[in-house]
């Protein structure tokens, strides 16, 4: 597998505040990355730097297998925040705006617009479209110039479900038909899980993980979830009969990753034993409580 950027130590900070915490991550050719934070975590701030829109206070950034990073960006397309969109403008209108600074030909420009769907919206103006709509303009604009990595900052933010399907299918086309991939921040996790397939979680500036999706698939798969009077207590007994790594104490529940088969004998055990059970039962987690769980909330 093929590195098509990676960070070493990547240390940004704005005044005091530590913004990127001495960041090393690494996507692959081929990767849809999730880029997972709660707003504020620092996930703009570290593709900016990707960007070369920010500069790193120390740390290096590696893009392409290590290409002088300037000609190596010509390589990256983004959206960043909002798309800069002319809104007394057609979606052909803005194309060719951008395709003046990209060199791109008037077919390039109509082929894109076909390809994310907005070959046909003729005169209208980008002003009346609905912001799914925008959004797609705004990767068809990030398009020219035949990018092989495509960075996207919160793209599905604010868009009604329609919006947000449009956007995801977008996506698993470029993906697969065209092979670029993704870097594409977002906190709607759920989401993000119908299309990424690695992702690296970001909290207060720190990466705190970074998993394939099959990996994570298997961590939030079925588990034991006991809640009990006293959690700390039932997970020191507990540690008597299975290997302590495999319960976690969260949101004063404890939860077991094996023993799926043996919820009764668990139970019976926790209750000889001085503690009184609530509740036990086999539980899924989703995306969303694997990572407020990461980060402790
Ligand atoms: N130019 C700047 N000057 C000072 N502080 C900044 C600047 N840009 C970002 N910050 C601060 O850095 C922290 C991380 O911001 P950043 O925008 O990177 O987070 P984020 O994860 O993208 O969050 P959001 O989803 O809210 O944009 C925040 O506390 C923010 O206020």
């Amino acid at each position: 597998m093929s590195a098509i950027l990676s960070t070493q130590n990547l240390v940004k900070k704005y005044g005091y505040k530590i913004v990127s915490n001495n960041i090393s991550l690494t996507i692959n050719k081929g990767d849809i990355y999730g880029f997972v934070g709660k707003n504020g975590a620092g996930k703009t701030t570290f593709m900016r730097q990707v960007l070369g829109l920010a500069f790193p206070d120390s740390g290096e950034i590696t893009l392409f297998g290590g290409e002088p990073l300037n000609t190596a960006r010509k390589k990256i397309g983004s959206l960043i925040e909002f798309p800069s969109i002319y809104k007394n403008c057609t979606a052909y209108e803005n194309m060719k705006r951008m395709a003046i600074l990209t060199g791109s030909s008037d077919k390039c420009v109509r082929k894109i617009l076909d390809f994310v769907g907005l070959g046909n919206t003729g005169n209208k103006k980008a002003g009346q479209f609905s912001l799914g709509m925008r959004q797609r303009l705004g990767i068809a604009m990030a398009l020219l110039g035949n990018p092989e990595l495509l960075i996207l900052d919160e793209p599905i933010n604010g868009l009604d479900p329609t919006g947000i399907m449009e956007i995801r299918d977008l996506i698993i086309r470029l993906n697969t038909e065209k092979k670029i991939t993704f870097m594409i921040s977002s906190h709607l996790l759920e989401e993000l899980s119908k299309i990424a397939t690695r992702y690296g979680f970001i909290h207060d500036g720190k990466l705190i993980e970074e998993i394939s999706a099959v990996e994570l698939s298997q961590k939030c798969s079925d588990r034991v979830l006991i809640v009990p009077d006293n959690p700390q207590k039932a997970a020191e007994i507990l540690s008597k009969i299975m290997p302590p790594q495999q319960i976690h104490i969260y949101n004063k529940s404890v939860y077991l990753d094996s023993m799926i088969d043996r919820t009764g004998q668990i139970n019976k055990y926790l209750v000889e034993n001085g503690v009184t059970v609530n509740q036990i039962s086999i539980h899924a987690i989703n995306l969303e409580e694997y990572f407020l769980r990461k980060v402790g909330a």
